[in-house]
């Protein structure tokens, strides 16, 4: 009779252990040999001679024993290599993608961007580069000395008057090429009112819209682009605040020809984003472009839960009347006179879209009184003397234009246009009193002068 193996029982109720081939676990009985082929794998032990040194591995390879495998950095840590060339790519990729206006980089916090400033940082380490080790660590009388310009008082005034006189000589020579009178007159007696949109706390709540936009629009007038352009602030932009993006809105093109605003976006477009656009509750233009532009910047952005746009400009471009046109609400106030927003003011648009009004800046100040009158930073009714800027009109506009707006056959100064325009429209003796004052005013002028040129004041 055949022996019936017993079966196994495990009296003490411990499992069983892994390389049991009686064990079974569960439903699907006993080990396979495969699995047991692998347990017992890890069981066996390396070859070694009497000093403990491994001859030989049992799994190691018969023909390629002594092969090992090369070290890997990203063994160690969530870590990626590059070589030079791949380096050398990435920054020249990434470098023309941020200075161009018309690419958004993704995900910024992600990407490597100290790698970009690498050579900066070396530029400042160099300090071999400019002057040899000897002079920079060699013994204590070679060492580097402040250079003093003056050893000794009197070479110091002497100094002194020497760049005086230089400074004179050129602030002189620039003061006859621009034409300005020499006596300083004129500037004394300039006016705060031309110095509007110059202050600090201006300043200041345009530098406060800025820090809080994601996207700053520039408002500039369609009748003098160039004019109401802020190059400081583009460049300012560009340099601290790479991550903020700059759109132009040539705003008022309905006062200019369609050829004139179509020359001016191709012109304006080559360095940003640039779109035209008519700022009017009922009857705009440029809305729906301006609309989809916000709305994908706010999808690009998608990282933040909504983005700020400033909208920023000289005063009286039109910033207010672009947010109400936005809105199709009277949000902010707009006056056709300069400086009526005062302070910075958020609007939203959307629950993902913020707008911020900046109150009006004007960034030249070498602009003459004349400039800053027909950009209309001032307000013309505060003028004392409006007449004196008409010149300057009658420069720019085409003769026939004036002609065929006034209906005047021609003249030969601007006393002569003034006085043929208000012979036309019955206002004549107005201007005979204002010319009757400017004559007055310049010979009492002359002869203040002359009295201070013979010395009695
Ligand atoms: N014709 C025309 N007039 C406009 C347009 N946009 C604005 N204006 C007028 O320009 C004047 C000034 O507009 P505002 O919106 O107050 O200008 P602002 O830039 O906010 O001015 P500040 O408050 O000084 O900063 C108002 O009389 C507007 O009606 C436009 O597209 N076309």
């Amino acid at each position: 009779m055949a022996k019936t193996k017993e079966k196994k029982v495990n009296v003490s109720g411990k499992p069983k252990h892994s390389l049991d081939a009686n064990r079974t676990d569960g439903k699907s009985g006993s080990r396979s040999a495969s699995t047991v082929r692998r347990l017992n794998m890890y069981k066996t032990r390396p070859k070694r001679d009497r000093k403990g040194k491994v001859l030989q591995h049992e799994f190691q390879s018969k023909e390629l024993p002594n092969t090992r495998i090369q070290p890997d950095r990203r063994w160690f840590g969530n870590t990626r290599c590059v070589n030079q060339k791949q380096l050398e790519f990435f920054r020249e990729e990434l470098q023309s993608h941020m200075s161009s206006s018309y690419n958004v980089i993704l995900r910024e916090k992600k990407l490597p961007f100290s790698l970009l400033n690498d050579h900066q940082k070396q530029a400042r380490v160099h300090l071999l580069d400019t002057e040899p080790f000897q002079d920079a660590f060699g013994p204590k009388g070679k060492r580097k000395r402040p250079k003093l310009l003056a050893s000794d008082y009197e070479s110091l005034v002497k100094r002194a008057d020497g760049s005086q006189d230089a400074f004179e000589q050129k602030n002189d020579a620039s003061t006859s090429a621009e034409g300005v009178e020499g006596d300083g007159f004129r500037d004394l007696v300039r006016h705060t009112m031309f110095e509007k949109g110059q202050s600090k706390r201006i300043w200041g709540e345009l530098y406060k819209v800025i820090d809080s936009s994601d996207v700053v629009v520039q408002v500039l007038d369609a009748r003098d682009p160039q004019g109401t352009r802020c190059h400081h602030l583009e460049r300012h932009l560009k340099e601290h605040c790479k991550h903020k993006h700059m759109i132009l809105l040539l705003n008022k093109c309905d006062l200019v020809p369609a050829w004139a605003t179509k020359g001016w976006l191709r012109v304006l477009s080559k360095e940003y984003p640039s779109l035209a656009f008519h700022a009017s509750i009922n009857k705009s233009f440029g809305k729906g472009s301006l609309l989809s532009v916000l709305r994908q910047f706010a999808r690009l952005k998608s990282d933040k839960q909504a983005i700020s746009v400033g909208f920023v400009g000289y005063p009286n471009v039109g910033k207010s009347s672009v947010i109400n046109t936005l809105r199709t609400k009277n949000v902010c106030k707009v006056a056709p006179i300069p400086g009526e927003t005062k302070v910075w003011q958020y609007i939203t648009l959307t629950k993902r879209i913020f707008l911020i009004d900046c109150p009006g800046v004007v960034y030249q100040n070498k602009d003459s009184e004349t400039d800053i009158v027909l950009k209309g930073v001032v307000r013309v009714t505060n003028l004392e003397d409006a007449a004196e800027h008409i010149g300057e009109v009658l420069k720019r506009v085409k003769k026939e234009h004036l002609k065929r707006a006034y209906k005047i056959k021609d003249w030969v100064d601007e006393n002569d246009f003034l006085l043929q325009l208000c012979k036309s429209t019955g206002k004549l003796l107005r201007v005979c009193l204002f010319l009757h004052f400017i004559s007055w005013y310049l010979f009492f002028y002359d002869h203040i002068t002359n009295l201070a040129s013979v010395g009695h004041l």
